[in-house]
């Protein structure tokens, strides 16, 4: 059988697959995404604190969990330091308060949600000095058992680089927007040389009304030949590399679709087409213009 979870170097497993919860919003909403992903066989969410849907989160979970039979220790939880919150004591402070929020005692994973710090320009070295103090808070975090495993996401090559130069934990996860329409191929192979799992973002090419990477002709050529979803190809191709993905969905169809993505193969001339679609295109956040 196909192996859906991968093992962090200084934590858990890993599910290969997760919710995705950014702009998932509302009591009812949430509890019945969450019951229904659980249902459908996810074990993974990926939260944030800009995402202001923790607390809802952590109460659908205490509801939902026991009704499936589940427990805590069952699922695997992500959430993202903020990017106000960065620098030393604050960012110990940030976790500690998602945590709450999450009514949990540790977190799977947490991660710096971007490199950059708000309010301080991108190339204003205040940027690296505090980063570099929120991983020290994450570090003892870890050491403490309060999150299991530790990474980045946003950052760039020299992001990581300059990372790894100073921790004594290294990182274990870089979540990062990755898809067919954006290949990250340089940032992929230093992850891989560096044994930082990578996982992708934005795989269907976000919740924006025109989508270009569900409609691509190459994309729906594929799906129709395997007789499957564009959005069960795009994520098929992430995971048939050993790539993490996040599909975000509150539609019950789709949820279940999403993760039905063990059972097929993409044939080598298919994930090359796939790959070659790359054209650089950034549909969620693009560091070289936002910061
Ligand atoms: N670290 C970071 O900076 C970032 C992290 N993320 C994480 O990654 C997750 C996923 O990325 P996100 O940008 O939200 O969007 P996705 O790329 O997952 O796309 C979500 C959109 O696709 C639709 N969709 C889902 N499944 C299907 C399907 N099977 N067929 C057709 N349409 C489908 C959803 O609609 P519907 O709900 O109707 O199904 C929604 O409109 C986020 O929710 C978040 O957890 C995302 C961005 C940045
Ligand atoms: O996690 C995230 C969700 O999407 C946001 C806006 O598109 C991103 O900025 C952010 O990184």
């Amino acid at each position: 059988m196909e192996k859906n979870t991968i093992q962090l170097r200084n934590g858990p497993r890993m599910p290969l697959i997760g919710l995705g919860t950014y702009k998932i919003q509302g009591n009812e909403v949430i509890l019945e995404t969450l019951k229904t992903a659980l249902e459908s066989g996810y074990r993974s969410i990926d939260t944030a604190a800009v995402y202001r849907n923790e607390c809802d989160i952590g109460t659908s979970l205490k509801l939902v969990l026991p009704q499936l039979d589940l427990t805590r220790e069952d699922i695997f939880i992500t959430s993202k330091l903020a990017p106000k919150d960065q620098g030393q004591g604050k960012c110990r402070e940030a976790c500690l308060k998602s945590l709450s929020n999450l009514q949990t005692d540790y977190l799977d994973l947490y991660l710096i949600h971007w490199p950059g710090v708000q309010g301080i320009k991108p190339d204003d070295p205040r940027n690296c000095q505090l980063r570099l103090q929120s991983w020290q808070d994450l570090e003892h975090l870890h050491k403490e058992g309060k999150i299991r495993a530790i990474g980045v996401s946003n950052f760039e090559e020299r992001h990581l680089h300059e990372l790894l130069c100073h921790c004594e934990v290294k990182p274990d996860v870089l979540q990062i927007e990755h898809h067919p329409h954006l290949v990250q191929s340089q940032l992929l192979r230093f992850c891989t040389e560096n044994s930082i799992h990578f996982q992708a973002y934005s795989s269907l090419g976000t919740s924006s009304e025109n989508n270009q990477l569900l409609r691509d002709a190459e994309v729906v050529r594929i799906a129709d030949y395997l007789g499957k979803s564009p959005a069960q190809v795009l994520l098929r191709w992430a995971i048939q590399q050993g790539i993490g993905v996040l599909p975000k969905s509150t539609n019950q169809e789709h949820i279940k679709e999403n993760i039905d993505i063990f059972g097929f193969c993409i044939n080598d001339k298919d994930m090359e087409a796939l790959n070659n679609l790359s054209r650089g295109s950034h549909y969620c956040w693009d560091p070289h213009h936002i910061t």
